[in-house]
């Protein structure tokens, strides 16, 4: 079996597209939807990301800015930008780039925005609203690998997804949603015991590892649907997913390549919670 490729990049800008118009309507009703992002530091992969964002947000009209401090920013002074933000009303998303400095505690500054502008879905109020399936926003990564396997027409219900990683960025969050979609969902991390006989079973496969072709053809079910989520740089320079993508090719039936598969589509679902912010906020008005 030679696998169809998903084309991320095709799928991400047909959505972007679609934003396009949804903004430009927003903005004859007077609201243009606005988006802050902040960097505490210079990683460059952070800043070659946010560009993406960036990018992406102008394209479909989104207000765009970025607020980019020094390495040496504390967590108290950042807590206070991010309240500055909670309070603006230009500003409907409000993200902050991951990772942060070690002396900056994530979890406390997360727990920051507002849930209102949590664009990221990273806040605790929405992953438990996205725990309990109500509407809410979804962590950007995850939703895009759904919204990839929606289009391409993969059926969801009943079917057995194993997801390599256990990150609360995309390996928890994305069994959650699969497991909202009826899917059989099984986790498996550094601990798991025998991952190949688990990864066999997949009928739909996501690693999120962060480990240079982790995962090749051997561990692959026949006619398995393949998403790799891993962004690894390898020596020569050049991108590589966690999955092997000549072994893969061979064995599934659909596989997302790296780069210009789920990446793309990360930074779409950003644009699209920060259009569905815009939109809440533009509804409060009128009640
Ligand atoms: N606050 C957040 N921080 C981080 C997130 C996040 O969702 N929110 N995710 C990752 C990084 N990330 C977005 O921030 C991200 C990663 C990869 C891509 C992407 O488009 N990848 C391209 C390749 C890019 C390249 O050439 O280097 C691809 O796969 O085609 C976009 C966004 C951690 N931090």
């Amino acid at each position: 079996m030679t696998a169809e490729i998903i084309n991320g990049k095709e799928v991400a800008k047909n959505k972007r597209e679609e934003l396009g118009n949804e903004v430009a309507k927003l903005t004859q009703q007077g609201l243009t939807p606005g988006l802050v992002v902040i960097l505490v530091g210079n990683d460059p992969a952070s800043l070659s990301y946010i560009r993406g964002k960036q990018k992406a947000a102008e394209e479909i009209g989104v207000h765009f800015k970025l607020e980019h401090f020094e390495e040496t920013l504390s967590e108290t002074e950042l807590l206070d930008v991010i309240e500055n933000y909670n309070q603006d009303s230009r500003f409907h998303g409000i993200l902050v780039q991951l990772p942060l400095p070690k002396h900056i505690n994530e979890t406390a500054v997360i727990e920051k925005i507002s849930p209102e502008k949590d664009v990221d879905g990273f806040h605790p109020v929405n992953v438990g609203r996205m725990l309990t399936g109500q509407d809410t926003f979804l962590p950007c990564t995850p939703a895009g690998i759904v919204e990839l396997l929606k289009i391409t027409n993969v059926e969801l219900t009943g079917k057995h997804v194993v997801v390599i990683g256990r990150s609360n960025l995309v390996g928890k969050p994305v069994g959650q949603l699969l497991l909202n979609e009826n899917a059989t969902v099984t986790y498996c991390h550094s601990r798991t015991k025998n991952l190949s006989e688990l990864t066999k079973q997949a009928d739909i496969l996501i690693v999120a590892v962060g480990r240079a072709n982790f995962i090749g053809g051997k561990d692959i079910k026949e006619g398995a649907v393949v998403i790799d989520v891993g962004v690894n740089r390898l020596e020569n320079g050049k991108l590589c997913g966690d999955v092997h993508f000549d072994e893969a090719k061979e064995v599934a039936s659909y596989l997302t390549p790296v780069p210009g598969g789920v990446g793309p589509m990360t930074i779409t679902m950003l644009a699209h919670n920060t259009v569905k912010s815009a939109k809440q906020t533009l509804q409060k008005s009128h009640v």
